[in-house]
């Protein structure tokens, strides 16, 4: 299924909606942190979905002990760490993990730019004793408004050397992409790239808006697209690079069920999609599984699967020799 001689990458993992269950308990013990269960067993429905959530917002809500175990900068770094040893394990040749700092920083008001820092230090290390290419992405998370945002933007601007992208994520229909047209400038300004959680929440519109208006080149989910063929053309034509992540999308209750996904009409409609896992510790998921599922109940076959596992090279951000190289390691 995975194909062997193509380099496996995911590109829209979030770092801290993987945090191991083990690592909330481990953190919660050594600094006195209040958790809502009283054993490794019974936390892991608090971070865990069980079955699926009625909505993005309830989906979201798991992610929110991850974070709050976070008590100091080595409990970061930590985390960093071990989300490289994790994509790793799972088989994965290159990842590019997204992190928002402002929402990692938040419980314990520790300072932003110190947990950029912190996220870039447990990467390091990470890739240090393990054999795999990572990228970072930063993230914005909308839902706690424009001033934290523009707070949580500097913070990973004055990183912008170790970081390829910015991102948008959070509450889409609360917190429209017209909140966030200043600190995209910015970003363009910098010249990082852009990808946006778009069209998950809410409909074709919001897709629009973060391509034409906030200089998006890849989307995140993109699932309600498909309500609008215009925009599937545009897609096409223009290589937007959609980040699906079919398990996420269950489980937020953005579609009803694998076999709905509109994954296929995209790929027939020639735009460029690759397989993700989104939150694999919120969904207990890993990139195997999105394969999997993929080919059992989304009717893929291994030669489309072939093609998508190309798409996410394809759309990685990456540079044209880093692009050739990753190729390169696998033939
Ligand atoms: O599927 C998703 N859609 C939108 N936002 C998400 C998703 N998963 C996580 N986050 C958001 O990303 C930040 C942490 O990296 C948080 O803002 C979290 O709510
Ligand atoms: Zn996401």
């Amino acid at each position: 299924m995975i194909n062997k001689s193509i380099p496996l990458v995911d590109l829209h993992r979030h770092l801290d909606g993987n945090v191991r269950v083990q690592t909330i308990w481990e953190l919660g013990l050594q600094h006195g942190i209040a958790l809502p269960a009283d054993s490794l067993e019974t936390l892991a429905p608090f971070v865990q979905i069980q079955g699926k959530e009625n909505s993005l917002v309830a989906f979201l809500k798991k992610l929110d002990w991850m974070v709050a175990v976070l008590a100091d900068l080595d409990a970061v770094k930590r985390v960093a760490y071990e989300n490289v040893v994790d994509a790793k394990v799972s088989g994965l040749d290159y990842a590019e993990l997204r992190f928002s700092p402002y929402y990692m920083a938040m419980n314990h008001k520790l300072p932003i730019e110190a947990v950029v820092e912190a996220v870039i230090d447990g990467v390091a290390a990470g890739t240090k004793e393990h054999d795999i290419k990572i990228n970072l992405i930063g993230i914005m998370s909308r839902s706690f408004g424009q001033e934290k945002c523009r707070l949580e933007l500097e913070g990973l601007l004055a990183h912008k050397d170790k970081i390829v992208a910015i991102d948008l994520a959070g509450d889409e229909l609360g917190f429209p992409g017209d909140l966030f047209t200043d600190h995209f400038k910015r970003v363009r300004d910098s010249g990082l790239q852009i990808t946006a959680h778009a069209g998950e929440a809410a409909g074709p519109e919001s897709m629009w808006q973060a391509i034409e208006t906030l200089g998006a080149t890849r989307i995140g989910h993109g699932v309600n697209a498909i309500r609008d063929p215009k925009l599937m053309e545009y897609l096409a034509k223009h290589r937007i690079g959609i980040e699906s992540c079919p398990t996420s999308n269950l489980h937020t209750s953005t579609i009803a069920d694998y076999d709905s996904h509109p994954f296929m009409q995209f790929f027939n409609s020639g735009v460029l999609i690759g397989l993700n896992t989104d939150d694999p510790g919120v969904s207990n998921i890993d990139i195997n599984h999105e394969y999997r599922v993929a080919k059992s109940e989304m009717g893929l076959t291994d030669q489309q699967l072939s093609q998508v596992q190309r798409n996410g090279v394809e759309m990685a951000f990456l540079s044209d020799s880093e692009r050739k190289a990753l190729y390169a390691s696998k033939a």
